[in-house]
Parts: structure tokens; C-alpha cells; sequence
């Protein structure tokens, strides 16, 4: 079966099916780079395969230096898996694992976690409290109405700051609350102002920011900035926004204020890591992230994806900053406690996320894994693998499974059984125990003299034997990690 064809399993604990090809030596992994992100000391690995080396190439696409607005590498996240992710359909959370995914999350290095309003309930306000007793290393936020009522629950929990939101858009403005630009700015200033006697950190975010009046939005973000508020925060509340526009209100807004700016992004169009991608661009500071994306409806950016994206930009700063290994274990995680499966085409931790198939792929992966790989499975804690028991298969990816396996045949003789590969898969899939039992029979018939190439009949008839049980089987050995 193709490993991708169950999308919601992981990969079978014995890794049939697969070949898990070496992570180091001459299939050592380089990005193209022009020297600007963290692979500046890459090698591409020309020599592999026993060609000549090649010059390293420029990737036009990489960062630029003259980016100098650019938060691509200076950024934090505020993960709201707590907050926006308990908006979730599924969410329900209890003490413990809210306390379980703050301390995985502060583990893998989140600058901020992000809790649910104490006033929403009488648990939540404990849990709250609970939480900034933990002593972790993130800041702890809670997320609260512009109302005084809210602030004053809010302070007296032990938060580190508080974000405050309230809707802009007319349509927010005439179905939600009902107060008009005045009244919101004068309550603003009052909560702000509120929270920041307190010695707090306070966030000022426009709710439904992209359907709001520019002028509006503009002239809050102003007056809040001048009284000293933390950052302000834009929103995609209903996930209408797209890259370019979150682009322009971003950069635009960072001409207005002094401040440092968040954005929260729904992915209503599945637009959510490319718009915090390009937020960051404009010179947003901070991101909105939850576990899996979770969060009202489809959810905000998810914190996987966003990372995948900046390491891809810059790995040396994102492994840096982050505890990377930990986040299959933070998703799985947060996935059982909402009861849901990690998407099989998930970044990074997906079933298939370092799985290659076609031979074309398998080759190239097998000479220099940067061929078809932007990020490193073991930066992840992760491992790759080729798989062969397929009509894609290709003559390079047997041989590299039949020198795993310590067997000795001639390029023809791989590509001779190869074909029977293919023939095989024509009908099924084959696993890699039935791949590994045809190279060994093959391999025997050859050294026997039974076989040569080109002996389709008397393959098979050693084949027929062997299922016979004439011909000793002996198990597979776990492919090795290099
Ligand atoms: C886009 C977002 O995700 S914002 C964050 C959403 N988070 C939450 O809603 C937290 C969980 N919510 C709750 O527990 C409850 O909704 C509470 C405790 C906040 C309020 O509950 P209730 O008082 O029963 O009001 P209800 O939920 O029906 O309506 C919301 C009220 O807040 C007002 N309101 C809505 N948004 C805001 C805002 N940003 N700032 C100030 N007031 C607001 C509404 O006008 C309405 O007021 P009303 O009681 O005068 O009608
Ligand atoms: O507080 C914010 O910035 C965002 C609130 C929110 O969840 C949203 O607008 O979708
Ligand atoms: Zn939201």
C-alpha cells in the first residue's frame, strides 16, 4: 500500500514499505543559497553519484538583505492554542491539559502563550491564575473585551499583559457590540491605560481589521501608540485577507506607529501562513499561532506550518530559537485532546512529509536529499524515507535498498529486477518485505547460475518456489538509521 494512501496513520512502526536513506556522508544536505539565510555554509554535494563538484547556485528567492523592513528573522510568536484554539469546535480543556500544553509549548520556546478571557468563566479565570503560577519561561497573556469589567478580572490573575480586542467593522460595530469609532477609542484609552497601571504588558487589536475603514483603523492604532500601549495587533478575522493586502496594511501601519504590531490570521481560504509570512515582511513582530491551526471555524495560522515557513527561510535562526523536535509531540498532543488526526499532508510532521516516491525523486534524493527537500527531517527529529514497492520505482532507489540489504548485483542485474518490480506493482503495491524477499530470491537465482538477466520465466519459476517454501526465507532487518 502506498504510505500515503491511509492519510491519517503514521508511518508502520517497522518502516515497511520504505527505505530510510542516509542523512549524512555523501548524501550530506545543502540548500542553494546566496549566502544571505542560515544555509551560507552549505555544500551542494556535486560529487555524489561521481560527477565533478558544482559551483554552489544562487537562490534568487532567498531573503534579501535590502529587505530592511523584513521580521522574517526577528519575530515571536504568541501561541493561542489556549485561547483561539479553545474556540475550536472540538476544544474542551481541562486544568491538566491546559497546564500539559503550556509547559510543551514554553518547552518548545514560544515567547508568549495566549489564554481565554477569565471572564468567560469561572474555571477559565482559574485556570488562569493556575497557569501564571507555573513559572514558565513564555509570557503569559490573556485576551479580553474592551471593558473595564474585563480588565479588572484580568489583572488580578498574575498575567504577564493583556490583549485587548474590539471589532471595527461596520459590521462588528452595527451586530456586535453597537458602539461606534468614539466610543471605542475612549474605552480603549481608558482599558489601556487601566492595564498599564498595572505594570502589565497591554496589546490594543482591532477585531475584523481588513473589512474595517482605513482612516479608522489608522487614527486608533495612532491615539493607542501615543499613550503607550505594547503593540497593537491586526486581525483577519474572518480570514478575507490576502498576502498582498496584508502586505500593504502591515507596512502601512508601521509607518504609523512606534509600537510593535501583531497579526492574528484566520485561514477561512487557506491563506493563513503565506498572509503571517508576508506580515512579517512588512514588519509585523509578532505572529498568532495555535497547534494545528485550531481555532474558530478552520482556525488561525497554525504554529507547524509557520515554523516550516521560517525555517525555510532562515533555519539556523529558527533552530535557534526553537525546541524543533518537540513539535510532533506538542501536535499529537493537542490532536488527542481536541480528537482529531494530524492532517496527513501537515508540514513537517505530516504522514508523507518525508517520504519520497518517484524513482526520478528517489535518485536524486539518494545522492543529495537537498535535491527535493527544503527542510532537514532531523532538524525535526524526524527521518526520511524512499519508497520502492511501486510502478514509479526506479533502478537507483532498488539498488540503494539491495546495498542496504548487502546483497551484490550488477547495475543490469538491478534494472532487470526492477522491471519485475514494476510488473509486480502493475497488479499491487508490494511491501518492502515482498520487495526485499524478490531482491534476495533474484540475488540467490544470479549467484546460483538458476538466472541471468533477461530470464523472466525462470524468475518466476524461483519465485514459485520460494512461495513454495524450497528456498529458506529469512526476515528483513529493519532498515537502520545512518
Ligand atoms: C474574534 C474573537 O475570537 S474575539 C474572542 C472571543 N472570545 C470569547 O468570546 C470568549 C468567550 N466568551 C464568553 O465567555 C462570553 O461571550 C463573554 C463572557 C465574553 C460574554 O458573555 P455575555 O455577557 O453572556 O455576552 P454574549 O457573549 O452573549 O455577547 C457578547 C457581549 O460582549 C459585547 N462585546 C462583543 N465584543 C466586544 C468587544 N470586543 N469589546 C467589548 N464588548 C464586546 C457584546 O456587545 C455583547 O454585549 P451585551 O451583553 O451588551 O449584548
Ligand atoms: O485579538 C485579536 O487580535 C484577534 C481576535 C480574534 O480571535 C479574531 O479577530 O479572530
Ligand atoms: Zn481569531
Amino acid at each position: 500500500m502506498c504510505p500515503c494512501e491511509n492519510g491519517i496513520a503514521p508511518p508502520p512502526a517497522d518502516n515497511s514499505e520504505m527505505v530510510q536513506v542516509p542523512l549524512n556522508g555523501s548524501a550530506a544536505h545543502s540548500v542553494p543559497t546566496n549566502g544571505v539565510n542560515g544555509h551560507a555554509n552549505g555544500h551542494t554535494n556535486g560529487a555524489a553519484n561521481g560527477s565533478a563538484p558544482q559551483a554552489r547556485p544562487v537562490n534568487p528567492y532567498a531573503p534579501r538583505a535590502s529587505d530592511f523592513l523584513s521580521n522574517v528573522s526577528n519575530f515571536s510568536i504568541i501561541e493561542s492554542t489556549l485561547r483561539e484554539g479553545e474556540q475550536f469546535a472540538n476544544a474542551f480543556f481541562d486544568t491538566k491539559t491546559k497546564i500539559a500544553i503550556a509547559k510543551a509549548l514554553d518547552a518548545f520556546g514560544v515567547e508568549y502563550i495566549e489564554l481565554t478571557s477569565p471572564a468567560a468563566s469561572e474555571q477559565s479565570r482559574r485556570d488562569c491564575e493556575e497557569i501564571c503560577k507555573l513559572g514558565l519561561k513564555a509570557k503569559i497573556l490573556t485576551h479580553i473585551r474592551c471593558h473595564m469589567d474585563d480588565a479588572r478580572i484580568a489583572v488580578e490573575t498574575g498575567v504577564d499583559g493583556v490583549d485587548v480586542v474590539i471589532g471595527t467593522s461596520s459590521f462588528l460595530r452595527e451586530f456586535s457590540h453597537g458602539k461606534d469609532m468614539a466610543y471605542i477609542t475612549k474605552t480603549a484609552i481608558e482599558v489601556i491605560n487601566y492595564v498599564k497601571s498595572k505594570g502589565i504588558e497591554v496589546r490594543f487589536s482591532s477585531e475584523d481589521s481588513f473589512r474595517s475603514d482605513l482612516v479608522d483603523l489608522l487614527s486608533i492604532y495612532q491615539t493607542v501608540d501615543r499613550i503607550g500601549v505594547n503593540r497593537v495587533g491586526i486581525a483577519d478575522t474572518v480570514g478575507c485577507a490576502n498576502p498582498r493586502q496584508v502586505y500593504d496594511l502591515v507596512r502601512t501601519l508601521r509607518g504609523v506607529v512606534s509600537c510593535d504590531i501583531e497579526v492574528h490570521l484566520h485561514n477561512d481560504t487557506g491563506m493563513a501562513i503565506a498572509n503571517a509570512y508576508c506580515a512579517l515582511e512588512a514588519g509585523a513582530t509578532h505572529i498568532d499561532t495555535s497547534v494545528l491551526g485550531i481555532g474558530e471555524r478552520v482556525g488561525i495560522t497554525p504554529l507547524g506550518g509557520l515554523v516550516a515557513c521560517l525555517y525555510a527561510a532562515n533555519p539556523e535562526y529558527v533552530k535557534a530559537k526553537y525546541n524543533l523536535p518537540m513539535l510532533r509531540e506538542i501536535e499529537n498532543l493537542v490532536a488527542e485532546a481536541v480528537e482529531v488526526n494530524v492532517p496527513f499532508m501537515n508540514p513537517i510532521t505530516g504522514y508523507c512529509a518525508f517520504t519520497h516516491k518517484a524513482g526520478i525523486h528517489a535518485k536524486a534524493i539518494l545522492n543529495n536529499p537537498s535535491t527535493y527537500e527544503i527542510l532537514k527531517p532531523e532538524d525535526f527529529g524526524l527521518t526520511r524515507y524512499v519508497s520502492i514497492g511501486h510502478r514509479l520505482t526506479g533502478w537507483n532507489a532498488v539498488k540503494s535498498r539491495v546495498e542496504q540489504l548487502g546483497l551484490t548485483l550488477t547495475d543490469e542485474e538491478v534494472k532487470d529486477v526492477t522491471a519485475k518490480i514494476k510488473e509486480l506493482a502493475d497488479v499491487r503495491t508490494q511491501s518492502m518485505d515482498d520487495v526485499d524477499t524478490l531482491l534476495r530470491v533474484y540475488h540467490s537465482g544470479i549467484q546460483s547460475g538458476e538466472l541471468a538477466v533477461g530470464q523472466k520465466e525462470a524468475l518466476d519459476r524461483l519465485l514459485i518456489k520460494h512461495r513454495e517454501g524450497s528456498v529458506t526465507r529469512s526476515s528483513s532487518p529493519s532498515p537502520t538509521r545512518a
